[in-house]
């Protein structure tokens, strides 16, 4: 609950306050904007903003203020606007912008109020400032506070300016009058059976700052400054009668002021006290530590440095803790936010520093993975998103690069790959049987490691082919068959970008040779140094009986094979990974009804979700981190440690970092991690919930057991278990696809696979038998449809097989 009374101030407010110094105890106030100016309510805030807390500006009428001017209240200090018509609130909140707990409307007559503490203020409870007496304001007091005690007595917590509890005490209707006409700590002794002013006889007295009570009226909390000989509240001589505060920032205020007065010569703080430029460049050099911090304790531990010489310049200039708090509840109140850049000086400051970096110190910069606990959830939400551009940013540069291949082709398609590639073509397609020179660099090695890997995804594919008719009789004389197709043109994509990719040349055209597909297309953006594509997809290309491939990256080669141009046939399923221009082109395409082309899946940027234990070996993990997060800068790499040392964090940000700084890539990872994450669960359940809302293309298990909890992985593109099943074997060798959903589409895709080449067709044979069993049931529901085609096509077979009633209409 609120106070019960809410004064409201007019023109004279200073004299009113003067004369009546007990209705800041109701730490409220109404401003009447009939009589005030702006400028005159800011005056109001300077005067008594440290006294009352909250201060309302009252609108009777929407034409008071223009909104410049209410925004310029709510900005400095002004809690919340008391309005009259619904109307106008609903202005002030859509057009303007004023969150809406920042007014407070009549209805009902009442101003309901949402701001602090939900109330709503009756109109009787508004009463001018000047009409109020410390009868009228006890008695509010008393008549809205109840007690089930039998000696009447009310229930009072008191507390300090901090809100620090001092101790529980009791009032007495009379002792609360008292009380508010003195302004202290006045209350009821049960001992004494008396009124009871606090430090009457030990000198510990109090100022009452204001008087609260609780939601549901049952108590009431006086805060209180202790102003006497010392801050002792309890009669054992302790600050509380919970014993003595002796943490936190209040303490070292206080231990800073006494510090500023008894000193001794030649200690650290009497040094600082006494030398300005000292504590200024203590200051700046830790706000500097602060921003070098990385680990939590070493935030913490850089933070408490910082504040503890921040405190002593406050100290050092007479300015309090509750300053600052007031000025930051200031802050808080505005409804309009600066831009909030740094100064140019910080910022340039920043950017010199990066300039004069020699490559070495650019080179050895820490690669630091972000830490959070599964416990922050706005943080961990945050963590997961993935970095992506929009998708309507990236589909306005793709779709002039995809309508232009349409219309234009060839011409279009080689003047991108210049544009984009470097590469001026003649042709943009190369026919099969390909030319013996594009198969120039290709080493004996590297051929057998291709056919390994080209045998075990032929035959881990070769055995989901379904080679048998799918055949169920589902009534006598009713058989339902299923059974697949070839798609019959397929253009697969082979990403060519940041890095030559035959993986995933084996990964997409095998599977599209063991399906049949009457016509493979590769498609591949060609290098700049000599417009070829590298010998090794030329290779795969050969292998798998690709036909042509087509010299071209990104939308544009989706473009072409989606909608043919003179040289590239068009095809009816467009498959394979890419970037963020690839992907979306596809996702364009397949919307076109014109192309008439369906695609695999968003297979976008690479990532993967390493799970682990404190077992785990943090070189290992580390690496399946590391082999992703080279992929591209906007690939995304998460560690869920299950409930993992500080210290096992520690190691793994260190192997992370040391395994990178050898990479050739590094530059590429250490983007990569500037927008991944390790975050720490409680325990397996909760890592694998936030995996599976993640749904991460790959899923790395690096636990004990690990085996046993493949059970609870409900999305993922493709799962690794256990310590020596590192993501690379996927990638490459061991037989499963490595083209898989990214971007959280584990969710409803798969991965490619032998049906991905493949569309099944249904079939159905009805002997007359079969007609007796189901027919009745057609044409039932073929009248309620009201399609008496469709029943007819049944009732004509039945009726010459004999199986109508007579008169059967
Ligand atoms: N999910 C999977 O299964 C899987 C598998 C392999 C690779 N990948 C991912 O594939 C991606 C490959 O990306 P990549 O960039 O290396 O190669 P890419 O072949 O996908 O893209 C290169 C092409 O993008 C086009 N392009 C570049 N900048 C452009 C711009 N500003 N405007 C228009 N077009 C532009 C160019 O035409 C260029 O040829 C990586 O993100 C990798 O992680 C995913
Ligand atoms: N990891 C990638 C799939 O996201 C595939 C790949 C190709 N080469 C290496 N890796
Ligand atoms: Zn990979």
């Amino acid at each position: 609950m609120v106070f019960p009374i809410l004064p409201l101030y007019g023109r004279d407010f200073c004299s009113v306050v003067a004369a009546k110094p007990f209705l800041t105890l109701a730490d409220q106030a109404l401003i009447d904007s009939s009589v005030l100016s702006v400028d005159e309510i800011k005056k109001f805030v300077d005067e008594f903003g440290s006294r009352i807390k909250f201060i309302s500006v009252l609108l009777k009428d929407s034409f008071a203020f223009d909104d410049e001017k209410i925004v310029d209240l709510l900005n400095n200090g002004i809690s919340t606007l008391f309005i009259d018509q619904q109307d106008y609130a609903d202005h002030l909140c859509q057009d303007v912008g004023i969150p809406v707990e920042r007014l407070t409307v009549l209805r009902d007559s009442a101003y309901k109020n949402k701001f602090s503490i939900k109330t709503d203020f009756r109109l009787g409870d508004i009463i001018p400032a000047e009409q109020i007496t410390v009868d009228s304001f006890s008695e509010a007091v008393i008549s809205s506070v109840k007690t089930d005690r039998e000696d009447k007595l009310y229930t009072t917590l008191v507390v300090d300016t901090n809100e620090r509890c001092l101790g529980l005490v009791y009032s007495s209707a009379a002792s609360v009058k008292v009380a508010i006409e003195k302004g202290a700590g006045v209350y009821y002794s049960r001992s004494r059976n008396e009124i009871w002013e606090k430090g009457l006889t030990s000198g510990n007295t109090q100022k009452l700052i204001s008087i609260k009570l609780d939601c549901d009226g049952d108590a009431l909390k006086f805060v209180v400054d202790p102003c006497g000989k010392t801050s002792d509240f309890c009669h054992l001589d302790t600050v509380s009668c919970f014993g003595e505060f002796n943490h936190g920032l209040v303490e070292l205020e206080k231990l800073l002021k006494d510090r500023l007065n008894n000193a001794p010569e030649g200690s650290y703080t009497r040094r600082l006290f006494s030398d300005p430029e000292l504590l200024t460049a203590k200051v700046k050099e830790e706000a500097e530590e602060l921003t070098e911090a990385k680990t939590k304790s070493e935030l913490a531990w850089e933070a408490a440095d910082l504040f503890y010489f921040a405190m002593t310049k406050l100290v050092a200039n007479g300015v309090s803790l509750a300053d600052v708090e007031q000025n930051l509840q200031k802050k808080h109140l505005k409804v309009t936010r600066r831009k909030g850049d740094a100064k140019p000086k910080f910022m340039n400051e920043k950017k010199e520093a990066e300039a004069t970096k020699t490559p070495e110190d650019q080179s050895n910069e820490q690669i630091f993975l972000n830490v959070l606990s599964s416990e922050d959830t706005a943080g961990v939400k945050k963590a997961l998103s993935r970095p992506i551009q929009k998708t309507s940013e990236i589909m306005n540069l793709v779709n002039p690069i995809v309508e232009n291949v349409k219309s234009k082709g060839d011409k279009a398609l080689i003047e991108y790959t210049a544009k984009f590639d470097g590469v001026n073509l003649t042709s943009p397609v190369l026919n099969a049987p390909f030319p013996e020179e594009y198969f120039e660099g290709l080493t004996d090695e590297m051929k057998e490691s291709l056919d390994l890997s080209i045998e075990n995804v032929r035959k881990f594919h070769a055995a989901q082919m379904q080679t048998e008719v799918l055949g169920v009789e589902t009534q006598p004389g009713v058989l339902c068959s299923r059974f697949p197709r070839p798609i019959e043109k397929v253009g697969l994509y082979i990403p060519g970008g940041t890095a030559i990719l035959p993986s995933t040349a084996l990964m997409l055209g095998v599977p599209a040779q063991v399906a049949n597909c009457k016509e493979i297309i590769f498609a591949s953006p060609p290098r700049k140094s000599d417009g070829k594509v590298s010998p090794e997809v030329v290779y795969v290309a050969a292998k798998v009986g690709a036909s042509k491939i087509v010299l071209a990256g990104g939308a544009q080669a989706v473009a072409a094979m989606a909608y043919g141009t003179e040289s590239v046939p068009k095809v009816d399923k467009i498959l394979g990974p890419g970037n963020q221009f690839v992907t979306a082109a596809k996702m364009y395409v397949q919307n076109d009804t014109q192309a008439l082309c369906s695609i695999d899946m968003p297979a976008g940027p690479s990532e993967v979700l390493v799970i682990c234990d404190e077992q785990a070996d943090v070189d290992f993990v580390a690496s399946d981190l590391l082999s992703q997060a080279e992929h591209g800068v906007d690939s995304q790499v998460i560690l869920l440690g299950v409930n993992i040392s500080e210290e096992k964090i520690k190691q793994v940000q260190n192997a992370v970092h040391e395994q990178a700084l050898k990479l050739p890539r590094v530059e590429i990872v250490r983007k990569c991690i500037a927008h991944s994450a390790i975050i720490n669960c409680k325990d397996h359940k909760e890592a694998f919930e936030i995996s599976n809302e993640y749904a991460p293309e790959h899923l790395i298990l690096q636990i004990a057991n690990a085996q046993d909890y493949v059970k609870l992985v409900d999305n993922a593109g493709s799962i690794f278990v256990g310590a020596y099943t590192p993501e690379s074997c996927g990638d490459y060798s061991s037989g499963t696809n490595h083209t898989l959903p990214t971007y959280g589409y584990a969710k409803q895709y798969s991965g490619v696979n032998i049906t991905t080449f493949q569309k099944f067709i249904t079939s159905q044979i009805v002997t007359p038998e079969g007609l007796k069993n189901i027919g009745n049931a057609v044409m039932c529901v073929a009248k309620v449809e009201g399609l008496d085609g469709h029943r007819n096509a049944v009732k004509i077979r039945m009726n010459k097989l004999g199986l109508l009633p007579q008169g059967f209409e």
